[in-house]
């Protein structure tokens, strides 16, 4: 069955291109890059190599250029039209916005092509966080999710199994949504909790080891950059540290990951906080740094990301191998890119972008907004009730 969406539009590329010099920042900044791999990515398994760093990444963190600067990396919030000038900017981005849907479809409209593709399989559901289930807020502390949106999150885990991959730390992201029927993946996919079952792959994997659950049930635990745990920790105390003169930025602490915010930090200090954070990554060379939504994050150099994750979370759930699963992934950031390309690639599911402004990515289908997100949700599972009556 084919399960592409039409394409015919012209495709349309993110906007607003920054200039760095202008930003005076630092080179050592990756981009994410829907185009190409950031890694050969054939196997579910990853090496780790002790002494040296992988070496395509790394010369892109220390070398290469900063593509995509730190003011594109999150579309502006909607200005009120206070002339007529920015009414017909307005209606510019609305036509460019319909355009770019012609290549990304609103999921919500291509629902019955969806629910045709699923029938006589099971859908896997896989769900970032932040831009998603939750709208994007000045504080990263203050990211709640809203109870219908909670309830809509429940309701579809009753049908489909359903994970969340977030950046955040797992512990973190768990406290925000708090519903123990799902399953969690933090630190971008770096910290899975799976089901247990009996899978010779996962069950030989070397970070995955047998734990139990805040419930105390018995779960496979895998974190496979658990030997960065004290560099990053470290990294984390010398961020802090770096940055604390710098009015608005924050360091959150994700476990495997630090994200270093610059959403509050006034423009004209946004070099200074490349800058904290480039001396401070100098003496790691193990370590990378890429950008999400207003935000500096420093990963371990492995060969894992949120599109590993999603292989991983299939194979745990025992259902990797089958042609009866169609899994969808949502999500907003550049490092979910990852998972729609393994969806893409392998021609097995549907990967949604969360986006109110037109970007290329990996993805089939579009949301524009956490909100379309719940509709979308709400109605898989209208969907699947009346297919059951
Ligand atoms: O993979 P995700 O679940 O989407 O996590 C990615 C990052 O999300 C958070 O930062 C973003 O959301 C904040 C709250 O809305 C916002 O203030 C910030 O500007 C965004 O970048 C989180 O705080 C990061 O640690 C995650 O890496």
């Amino acid at each position: 069955m084919d399960l592409k969406p039409k394409h015919n539009s012209p495709v349309l590329t993110d906007p607003v291109p920054v200039n760095n010099s202008r930003l005076g920042l630092p080179s050592n900044i990756t981009p994410y890059s829907p185009q190409g791999p950031a890694y050969p990515s054939s196997s579910m398994y990853l090496t780790i190599s002790r002494r040296k760093p992988m070496p395509s990444k790394l010369d892109d963190v220390r070398h290469g250029g900063l593509p995509d600067a730190m003011g594109s990396s999150s579309p502006p919030r909607k200005k009120l039209n206070k002339d007529f000038s920015s009414e017909s900017a307005s209606v510019e981005q609305d036509a460019a916005y319909r355009t770019w849907m012609l290549k990304y479809p609103s999921a919500l409209n291509a629902l019955e092509h969806i629910t045709t593709c699923a029938k006589g399989k099971k859908i896997a559901l896989f769900l970032d966080y932040d831009g998603t289930l939750s709208p994007i807020v000045d504080n990263p502390d203050h990211a709640y999710m809203p109870t219908a949106m909670r309830t809509a999150v429940k309701n579809v885990a009753k049908y489909f199994p359903t994970a969340i991959i977030s950046g955040r730390s797992r512990d973190k992201v768990y406290e925000f949504i708090g519903l123990t029927e799902l399953h969690y993946a933090g630190s971008h996919g770096m910290d899975i909790i799976g089901p247990v079952r009996e899978s010779k792959s996962i069950d030989d994997h070397p970070n995955c080891i047998r734990s139990t659950d805040k419930q105390g049930k018995e779960v496979n635990l895998f974190q496979p950059a658990s030997e960065f745990l004290p560099m990053i920790n470290e990294v984390f105390r010398s961020l802090v540290e770096n940055v604390k003169d710098i009015r608005g930025a924050k360091v959150e602490n994700n476990k495997f990951c630090v994200s270093v915010h610059y959403r509050l930090v006034d423009e004209k200090s946004w070099p200074a906080v490349a800058h904290c954070v480039r001396d401070v990554l100098k003496d790691y060379p193990r370590l990378r740094l890429t950008h999400g939504r207003k935000v500096l994050e420093v990963r371990p150099v492995i060969d894992w990301d949120k599109g590993k994750a999603v292989e991983f979370l299939l194979e745990s759930l025992g259902v990797s191998n089958c042609d009866d699963v169609l899994p969808i992934y949502i999500g907003d950031d550049r490092t979910d890119e990852d998972a729609f390309k393994v969806l893409r690639e392998r021609n097995r599911g549907y990967g949604i972008l969360v986006s109110s402004v037109p970007k290329e990515s990996k993805a089939f289908y579009s949301l524009r907004d956490p909100s379309e997100v719940m509709e979308f949700l709400n109605a898989l599972v209208k969907w699947k009730k009346s297919a059951a009556s």
